[in-house]
């Protein structure tokens, strides 16, 4: 790639798409396509292949998807699975059709199996049944990866494939009905502090900014009391009681989405798909994407108190345990990623305080 390279990315307003454009301007890439959903529906293959034809892009960042937390993912089935494999489909049929130089496709962690040995690696791919609560979206993403190594092998692309873990930065996706737990945990947090205050106003901005369905902000007080005991922030004697999902137990790994869009950058400009099948010596061709992530996790319970801390919020923790856990753990082993020279820096501590503020300044 150089700073003249013609480069789509695909889901450019998104929490990744938004870090790699960030991250791509930053460092003098100038010639960008971007297309918002409107103005290119990634789930129409006509619009799709019209559009490879006529811009011809040089490389593409694959960073559209439908994508949402647990609850969104078990709850939206058909849709998960349905809209992933459709827009990779377009994007990496057409990415070859018209002679794309390079490809880059994002996967999730999600893709190991649920009992996966931790760390988990490249090849632990397959080996075992997947966590039921997003299994759909998983097929998915394996699927596209598989896509991905199957052009390559076929047809000479080189189409590469990365698998983040989860992540969090600017332009996350806070409607506490979809999100993922951090935006969530912030999110929530900060409403409960507010209802600590009986800051009424300031809720009722929080959701004129960022509106949820459901919740209505000309609602009176007690209205808006009763419509934050949806997401689990209540009213208790003299305190705020917010109930989180699960029993707090299970772990996670959190990687600031800048970190990502510099590996990314770093992955499209330094390595090939054929760089991958040589490191790895394989005669059978798979398991070539590459895992992306900082390399420790914290169990919910400890993320909870790491962002009561830095939101101030005072009440008090509770778990509601009829709400899924999904897989226990899931911590990738990055040492592929890092032996290729890449390490993430951003201290998750410093992140989130950093997204907060960004967060409040809404
Ligand atoms: N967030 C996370 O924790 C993780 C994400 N990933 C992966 O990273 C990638 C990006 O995720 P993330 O940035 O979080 O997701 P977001 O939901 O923030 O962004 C997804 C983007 O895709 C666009 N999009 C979705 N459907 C269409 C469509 N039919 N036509 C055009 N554009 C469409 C959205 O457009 P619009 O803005 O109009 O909605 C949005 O810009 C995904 O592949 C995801 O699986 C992997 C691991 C963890
Ligand atoms: C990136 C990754 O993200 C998803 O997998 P996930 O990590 O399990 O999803 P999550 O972030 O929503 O939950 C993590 C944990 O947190 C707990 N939790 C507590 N309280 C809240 C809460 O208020 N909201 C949410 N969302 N979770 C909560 C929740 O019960 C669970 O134990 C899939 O998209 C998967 O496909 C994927 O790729």
């Amino acid at each position: 790639m150089d700073k003249n390279s013609k480069i789509f990315i695909a889901g450019h307003r998104g929490l990744v798409g938004s870090a790699i454009r960030r991250e791509l301007e930053a460092s003098g890439y100038h010639n960008l396509l971007l297309r918002s959903r409107t103005e290119l529906d990634l789930l129409n293959q006509k619009e799709v292949e019209d559009f490879f034809e006529t811009e011809k892009p040089e490389y593409v960042f694959l960073a559209a998807a439908r994508v949402g937390g647990i609850l969104a993912n078990d709850t939206y089935r058909a849709e998960f699975i349905y809209q992933n494999t459709q827009i990779q489909n377009n994007i990496i049929h057409f990415s070859w059709k018209s002679g794309v130089r390079k490809l880059l496709f994002l996967g999730s962690s999600c893709i190991y199996p649920k009992a996966c040995p931790q760390p988990m690696k490249e090849e632990h791919l397959l080996t075992d049944v997947l966590e039921y609560t997003n299994e759909p979206y998983a097929i998915a993403k394996i699927s596209g990866m598989k896509m991905c190594e199957s052009y390559n092998l076929q047809y000479g692309t080189d189409f590469i494939s990365v698998m983040p873990t989860n992540l969090y930065g600017p332009n996350d996706n806070y409607n506490l009905l979809g999100s993922h737990v951090l935006p969530a945990l912030i999110r929530k947090m900060h409403l409960a502090g507010m209802l600590m205050n009986n800051d009424f106003e300031g809720i009722r901005n929080d959701f004129t900014v960022n509106p949820v369905e459901g919740v209505e902000v000309s609602g009176n007080d007690d209205e808006l009391t009763y419509a934050l005991e949806k997401f689990g922030i209540f009213k208790a004697d003299n305190t705020v009681e917010l109930k989180l999902w699960g029993s707090g137990t299970p772990r996670r790994e959190f990687l600031h989405s800048t970190d990502l869009a510099r590996a990314c950058i770093f992955l499209m400009e330094q390595v090939s798909f054929k760089d991958i099948v040589k490191e790895r010596g394989l005669n059978e061709v798979r398991n070539t994407h590459i895992n992306i992530g900082v390399g420790e996790d914290q169990s919910i319970a400890e993320l909870a108190a790491l962002v009561q801390k830095i939101t101030g919020f005072e009440g008090r923790i509770a778990w509601d345990e009829t709400k899924p856990d999904g897989t226990f753990r899931k911590l990738l082993d990055v040492s592929r990623l890092n032996n290729l020279g890449f390490k993430a820096s951003i201290s998750l501590e410093e992140g989130i305080d950093a997204v907060y503020q960004e967060y409040k300044s809404k």
